[in-house]
């Protein structure tokens, strides 16, 4: 397992490009499977989690050509049923969450697919019902083979109908989108996961001929066609690493500008860092954060204490929150996180309290943080990164606090930040890897 030594203290200056966005493209690669044209796909992030994806497509008999840094295409003209059945197809399913997006696409275009218990993050129970629920609904048999310990969906043919989501899923809604496309009939899904992932997935299938409408809210309603054709697609930046890049000029106090974040896609993230008193400025499409020596967290306009919680799109995602928390700690004022989502995404705090900083871990949801107004410094520790967002969140705090820190399971991170400590080097931070 390698890891990452980080001299604290180095403030950063400079520009960053954000990296196309991890949860876009998994639902991008797994959609060219549903046609047997060409789809060619820039703005391709390099993280392991991708990478993992694109040798997996490889392995199922997907012809993939890299056209340029960040450019593939793929074309899924032929399937190689027998290495889906083997077990070596199941084990890499399984360490990949994004893994269980190949399921929509290949019951509805082959009638089968089977899959293991895909990986991800450890932070709390992730169940499928969601998934297998609605692809069920288009008409699939679903059964669970408990001696293989694995997942084996099949229909002759899908069939449109009405689905109200038990929760707004993002990679449940982007598979039963991409199982009803091509079912035959009108499938309307209400409470669907809304987030630009899905939109941009949205778009593409409907460049490739599919119908779908309502794009952006919580009813989508698909016509089934016969058969989807090639298109291109770009990846929209990755919002959770524009997120990143905001918190960890705050705690660094650097100026720094975010290049070409496709702002509109944003959301409410700008608008929850600045609740925690951060400044910065939308300039064309990029963000500009000067230096700040302190930042103070708003309270409610009726005086009570500021809440930051998760909540499905347009709400605040939960990937970022793990990063805000940390930037609270050297915030002015006090403020609760509130991770509804997930269960056990709040654990890492332990670390940051071992640091110095002033946290009250309430229970798994919740963590109340007293900042420290930049008074005191967190102190360099030795720590293990449990998931990719904490391991984000436990490298800024290395990266403002006295001393030199040490990130072990830094594997976690590379799934998702593209060559991170080239980057930020670049900018004056001093990441080693040590392999
Ligand atoms: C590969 C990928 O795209 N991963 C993202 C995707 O995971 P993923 O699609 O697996 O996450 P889901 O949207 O299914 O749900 C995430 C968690 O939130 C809970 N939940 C969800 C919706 C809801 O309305 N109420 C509710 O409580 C679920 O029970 C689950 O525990 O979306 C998550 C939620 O934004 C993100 O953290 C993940 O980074
Ligand atoms: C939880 C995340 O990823 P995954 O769903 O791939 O585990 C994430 O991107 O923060």
């Amino acid at each position: 397992m390698a890891s990452f030594v980080i001299e604290g203290g180095h403030r950063l200056s400079g520009d960053i490009y954000p990296q196309g966005a991890k949860n876009e493209v998994l639902q991008i690669i797994c959609a060219t499977l549903l046609t047997a044209e060409e789809v060619t796909v820039h703005n391709i992030p390099d993280i392991l989690d991708v990478n993992n994806l694109i040798q997996l497509m490889r392995d199922m008999g997907v012809s993939v050509s890299k056209k340029g840094i960040d450019t593939y295409s793929f074309q899924a003209a032929d399937i190689d049923f027998a290495y889906l059945e083997s077990d070596a197809f199941l084990k890499k399913c399984s360490s990949l969450r994004g893994s269980v997006m190949l399921v929509g696409p290949m019951v509805a275009r082959f009638g089968k697919a089977m899959i293991s218990k895909p990986g991800g993050d450890k932070i709390g129970r992730r169940r499928l019902d969601t998934h297998f629920i609605g692809i069920q609904n288009l008409g699939a048999n679903f059964i669970y083979n408990e001696k293989r310990g694995i997942y084996e969906i099949s229909a002759k043919q899908l069939h449109g109908s009405y689905m109200l989501l038990d929760e707004a899923s993002v990679t449940g809604t982007a598979n039963i989108v991409m199982a009803a496309v091509l079912a035959r009939g009108k499938t309307t899904i209400y409470n669907a996961a809304c987030e630009p992932y899905v939109q941009q997935l949205c778009r593409m299938l409907n460049r490739m001929g599919a119908k779908i409408e309502g794009i952006a809210s919580n009813l989508l309603t698909i016509e089934g066609v016969d058969e989807l054709h090639g298109t291109e697609h770009t990846i929209l930046p990755d919002m959770i690493e524009v997120g990143s890049f905001i918190g960890m000029a705050a705690m660094t106090r650097s100026e720094l500008t975010i290049k070409n974040v496709s702002y509109e896609n944003l959301g409410i993230i700008p608008d929850s860092f600045r609740r925690l008193g951060i400044k910065m400025e939308q300039r064309g499409d990029d963000i500009y954060v000067p230096s700040q020596e302190t930042y103070q967290i708003e309270s409610f306009i009726d005086g009570s204490i500021m809440t930051i919680a998760d909540a499905p799109w347009p709400g605040l995602t939960p990937d970022l929150l793990s990063v805000l928390l940390v930037v609270a700690t050297q915030a002015k004022g006090s403020v609760l996180i509130h991770q509804k989502m997930f269960e056990s995404r709040l654990f890492f705090v332990d670390k940051l309290i071992d640091m110095g900083a002033q946290i009250i871990l309430c229970d798994p949801h919740r963590a109340v943080v007293i900042g420290h107004d930049h008074g005191f410094k967190l102190r360099g520790g030795n720590m293990t990164s449990p998931d990719i967002r904490a391991g984000i969140a436990l490298l800024i705090a290395a990266m403002s606090a006295d001393g030199i820190s040490r990130i072990h399971n830094i594997e976690q991170i590379d799934r998702g930040y593209q060559n991170i400590e080239g980057r930020l080097n670049a900018l004056g931070a001093r990441i080693t890897r040590i392999e």
